[in-house]
């Protein structure tokens, strides 16, 4: 059985239906279930205002009095990829009001990628091309080999590096926080409206500027260690109410520790991609044995992670006053989990094979520098954190999420929740530093999962578990009833941020 992962609604009927390995059981029902942020899964709405860009007012204000507006960029080629756009995680800032930098490629006021966001992911122009790092800006996306092949990344930190080079974004990760914001800078003076070196050299368009439905995306990390974090104390609550009771739902150690599980890496796949429904020991009723099979309760859990740029050494414990320079970016993530697999496994040491046979992320890295105008205060920890996790400034970001699934057989999704990444109770930053603070190495590329960002109303879970109370309130959908995902869903994760 077969879980496909959709690139886009509108791309139903494109998709290819992939055939997994067929299980004993018998059935080889196709199981859809996209995760993608682009307009239509993954959006990441951003604010108009860049206020925390490099570039600021200046830009803006040299774009609005003296460029007069470009025609757009156009180089249609024909697509070597069956499957269109999947543009998992983008950030959408609206462009409408004065004042704001603008590109000299048109950006639709729709689109989620505007030069205020600029999204990092790896791409292929050819099925059989050499993967390539690029931004998304509008409906394309700038080839950053090629820009640096012509050498406008001319800054301090890229001028003699070979990070846009390679198949991955892991040396620019490494690179670290001052490159990533030459990076920004430059690209955003490149695509403004107002710089003609990209503007007006037609060859150098060409090759640079590559529509976003004639690519392929790619993993964009070669990721060597995930962690998932449990950092939402109302997804705590809740797991806590159905395993444990009422009396004490949070174990006490989670105030004082963001309790994590080491996560599989090798299972990490990009939206799009085919998960197949895991078999393995489901949880005994009664006096029954343990059975075996195909997952009864599979699950999809709304999470973001935060991507690692430059790690730690062996033996040295990042500040948590300085994790931030560690973190490069952030993705959407959905921690596909098996509830029945992982409720008999997981005590006494966490989860194992409930999780770890797929996890799925955005194409799109959003940079913590185009989140910053969204920064918002963490909550308030009581009892107060010990001393390595209390932080000067602890923040998180307004970030709206929402999941929804579009059934098997049908068209429409339906919305199953609304959430925000500002209900995570350990911060980012936090999390980090509790991860190194025994000496642990963190290296470039390493995925931090959050863990699910639940809210506080019934309406704001953050996965079918808490949705349906463990299958005890089923949701309905367009005229069915789900109580866990069945072959042929789609699942479709958005993230939005806006003032
Ligand atoms: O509280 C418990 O006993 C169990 C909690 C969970 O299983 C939640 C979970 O899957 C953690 C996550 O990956 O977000
Ligand atoms: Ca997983
Ligand atoms: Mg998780």
């Amino acid at each position: 059985m077969v879980i496909l992962l959709r690139e886009s609604l509108e791309n139903n009927r494109n998709v290819k239906v992939h055939k997994g390995w067929e299980s004993s059981c018998g059935k080889s029902q196709s199981m859809r279930t996209p995760f993608s942020l682009s307009k239509d899964y993954i959006q990441f709405l951003i604010d108009p205002f860049n206020r925390g860009g490099p570039i600021g007012y200046y830009w803006e204000f040299f774009i609005m009095f003296s460029t007069p507006p470009l025609p757009s960029v156009m180089s249609p080629m024909s697509s070597p990829f069956p499957l269109p756009h999947f543009f998992p995680f983008s950030f959408f800032l609206y462009s409408h009001l004065a004042m704001v930098l603008k590109s000299f490629i048109e950006v639709h006021p729709d689109s989620h990628f505007s030069i205020q966001n600029l999204p990092y992911g790896v791409f292929k122009h050819e099925p059989d091309s050499q993967p390539r790092p690029g931004v998304a800006i509008g409906e394309y996306v700038l080839d950053l080999s090629v820009i640096a092949l012509a050498g406008l990344f001319d800054g301090p930190y890229l001028r003699n590096s070979d990070c846009f080079n390679q198949p991955n974004l892991n040396t620019f990760l490494a690179l670290g926080r001052p490159a990533w914001k030459e990076a920004r800078t430059t690209l955003q003076k490149l695509l403004s409206a107002a710089e003609p070196i990209l503007r007006d050299n037609a060859s150098l368009r060409e090759k640079a500027i590559v529509p976003m439905d004639k690519v392929q995306m790619l993993l964009p990390i070669a990721i060597g260690d995930y962690t998932d974090f449990f950092a939402s104390k109302h997804h705590a609550k809740n797991c806590g109410l159905m395993f444990r009771g009422p009396e004490n739902p949070i174990n006490p150690n989670w105030f004082h520790i963001p309790i994590a599980y080491h996560g599989r890496a090798s299972s990490v796949v990009i939206s799009g991609t085919d998960i197949i429904r895991p078999r393995g020991q489901g949880h005994p009723t009664a006096n029954s044995l343990p059975y075996f099979g195909s997952s009864r309760k599979l699950d999809f859990e709304l999470e973001m992670a935060a991507v690692v740029g430059p790690g730690n050494e062996l033996g040295k414990p990042v500040d948590v006053n300085e994790a931030a320079d560690h973190i490069f970016g952030l993705v959407l993530m959905n921690d596909w989990s098996a509830r029945d697999i992982q409720a008999w496994e997981y005590v006494p040491l966490g989860p194992f094979l409930g999780k770890s046979f797929g996890t799925t992320i955005s194409p799109w890295i959003v940079t913590l520098d185009a989140l910053e105008p969204f920064a918002s205060d963490a909550p308030e920890q009581n009892p107060p954190p010990l001393p390595y996790l209390a932080e000067k400034e602890s923040k998180n970001y307004d970030i709206s999420l929402q999941v929804s699934v579009v059934p098997a057989g049908q068209k429409d999704a339906s919305v199953v929740t609304r959430s925000n990444f500002k209900h995570l109770y350990w911060t980012i930053t936090q999390q980090l530093a509790h991860h190194t603070i025994n000496g642990c190495n963190l290296r470039p590329g390493d995925l931090l999962g959050t863990g699910t960002i639940s809210g506080p109303e019934s309406e704001s879970y953050g996965c079918l578990l808490e949705l349906t109370w463990n299958g005890q309130k089923p949701l309905s959908l367009g005229g069915t009833n789900r109580t866990f995902l069945e072959d042929g869903d789609e699942v479709v994760f958005t993230g939005c941020c806006k003032v």
